[in-house]
């Protein structure tokens, strides 16, 4: 792992100290934090603000959800400054089984019965298997992502001009949603999922994941479908029955096994990995990691680009359409010249990485080290971060809680993408199948560029407006999409 820059002061006999904070009466400990949390009108953001502010740290003791009667242990130390929170990458000295999602696993059920690799620790031997195995989808199917990616975007931006001129605003969500999964399932299972047959997903694929994917989070989120002590009586104190979602589980289990036999013969062969294990983890990488990350990126993308304004638009426009005009198409090469579309891709994964918690509990006896002081942590402690305190640290980033798309740009930005961190790790660092850092990260990176420059390819300007519906996800609709002139 790279070492901290020397931005960051090198300790100077820090003060050792107890760790602030505490957990309170079991149940109502949890149950008092998880309502501040879970339901804080102002966001986690403001829920952290305000603990670091209680406890003068950013170090500090909190249950974290679920915590109700039928589920783990929630007792957590937050680590939420860029000088702790790097502990959480280190496997040597925290262990990241069944910690994916944090203090609470979903069940097996929910993936035909296998712990998928991100609930494994490096020290087992799956993980380095599948990991592997994820790897090898990636590079075996990167001569696609450009051609898949274009065609499953140029049918939503056709949805999104006939539904901006036939009724005034364009559904963005459900459009990003279905082309994500065109595209992935395109590339990845050889498959068009458009494509009706004895075997196939249905009028929106898309849609068969929300099911699925809300059973393994509600304990942890904010479903916002029924009054808050409602709700969070019924969805954060028991585990739900697997049953009542798993025929939206079986419908994708059957169209991976059908149509995804190049991909799990080289699990098979390649990896020797068992064909079932192979097929339910090809699903998780492919609907989970990769279509569950876009849908919370790409709304992300689009917010920030569009709430920066025409300045900024004009910019990318000029970036995108002289660049692809220059390479002759989107090629490689012209996505290499783009950037301000890269350094704004970075500072929208800085300012809210799409993934806010990671977690870790301590191998051994630790002293963790805040910018300001030592903390002694015990062998078994349950380590965690909030990642927006620490990619918006004061110490490291000027300006942190505004979004500058021209941060990265340069020296200077490229110095600091090592405080980057959405990926489990720093941007400067790479997934291996020793440690646990999201093997999707350079492709991420790419397919968010991508995703940037088709926008500015079709559009000089584009406006989103307001979310609209309430709980896990609400819906954002384009209000403006002004076709580019070329
Ligand atoms: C926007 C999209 C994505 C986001 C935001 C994202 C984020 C993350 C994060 C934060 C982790 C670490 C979780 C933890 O252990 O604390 C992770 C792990 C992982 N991600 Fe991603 N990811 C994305 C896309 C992908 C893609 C495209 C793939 C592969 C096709 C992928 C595969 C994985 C795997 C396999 C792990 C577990 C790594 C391990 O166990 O060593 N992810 N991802
Ligand atoms: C929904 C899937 C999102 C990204 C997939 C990515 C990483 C996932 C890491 C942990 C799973 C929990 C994600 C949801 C947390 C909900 C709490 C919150 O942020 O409010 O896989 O690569």
């Amino acid at each position: 792992m790279a070492s901290i820059s020397p931005l960051l002061p090198l300790p100077t006999n820090l003060p050792t100290k107890e760790i602030p904070g505490g957990y309170g009466p079991p149940f109502f400990g949890a149950l008092s934090d998880r309502l501040d949390l879970i339901y804080n009108p102002a966001g986690p953001d403001a829920f952290f603000e305000s603990r670091m502010k209680k406890y003068n740290s950013t170090v500090f003791r909190v249950n974290i959800p679920p915590g109700g009667i039928f589920f783990p242990d929630p007792r957590v130390i937050m680590l939420l400054d860029q000088k702790s929170f790097p502990v959480l990458f280190d496997t040597t000295k925290v262990d990241k089984t069944d910690i994916f999602t944090g203090t609470y696993m979903p069940p097996v059920s929910c993936t035909g019965g296998f712990r998928v690799l991100p609930y494994l620790d490096p020290s087992e031997e799956r993980h380095t298997k599948l990991k592997g195995f994820c790897f090898e989808i990636l590079k075996s199917n990167a001569s696609k992502w450009f051609p898949e990616f274009h065609k499953a975007f140029m049918e939503a931006g056709t949805i999104w001009d006939s539904q901006l001129t036939s009724d005034g605003r364009a559904n963005f969500s459900d459009a990003t949603d279905e082309f994500a999964l065109n595209f992935l399932l395109r590339s990845i299972v050889n498959r068009d999922p458009t494509i009706r047959g004895e075997v196939d997903l249905g009028d929106n694929p898309a849609s068969l994941l929300v099911p699925w994917i809300a059973f393994q989070l509600y304990p942890i989120i904010p479903l916002g479908i029924l009054p808050k002590y409602v709700e969070d009586f019924i969805f954060h104190n028991f585990q739900l029955p697997f049953w009542p979602v798993k025929g939206y589980y079986d419908k994708l289990y059957k169209f991976f096994k059908t149509y995804g036999t190049e991909a799990i013969d080289i699990a098979v062969t390649k990896f020797d990995l068992h064909r079932e294990d192979a097929i339910h983890n090809l699903i998780f990488f492919v609907c989970f990691n990769t279509h569950g990350g876009i849908k919370r990126l790409f709304p992300s993308i689009v917010r920030h680009i569009s709430d920066a304004g025409a300045e900024l638009q004009q910019e990318l426009a000029q970036e995108v359409q002289s660049a692809v005009k220059s390479h002759g198409g989107l090629t490689p090469k012209a996505l290499g010249s783009m950037p301000l579309v890269e350094s704004t891709v970075y500072e929208v994964l800085r300012i809210e990485p799409p993934v806010a918690y990671q977690y870790g509990r301590a191998k051994n006896d630790l002293i963790i080290e805040s910018h300001d002081a030592a903390y002694k942590v015990k062998k078994g402690e349950m380590l965690g971060g909030y990642q927006p305190c620490a990619t918006r640290d004061p110490k490291v980033f000027a300006n942190p809680k505004a979004f500058l798309p021209k941060r990265f740009l340069g020296d200077e930005g490229q110095r600091l993408l090592q405080y980057v961190l959405w990926s489990n790790g720093q941007e400067t660092s790479e997934p291996t199948v020793s440690n646990k850092q999201c093997a999707g990260k350079n492709f991420v990176v790419l397919i968010s560029r991508l995703f940037v420059a088709e926008l500015f390819s079709r559009y000089d300007y584009i406006k989103l407006g307001p979310p609209v519906g309430k709980g896990v996800s609400p819906k954002f609709f384009f209000t403006t999409l002004q076709k580019s002139q070329i």
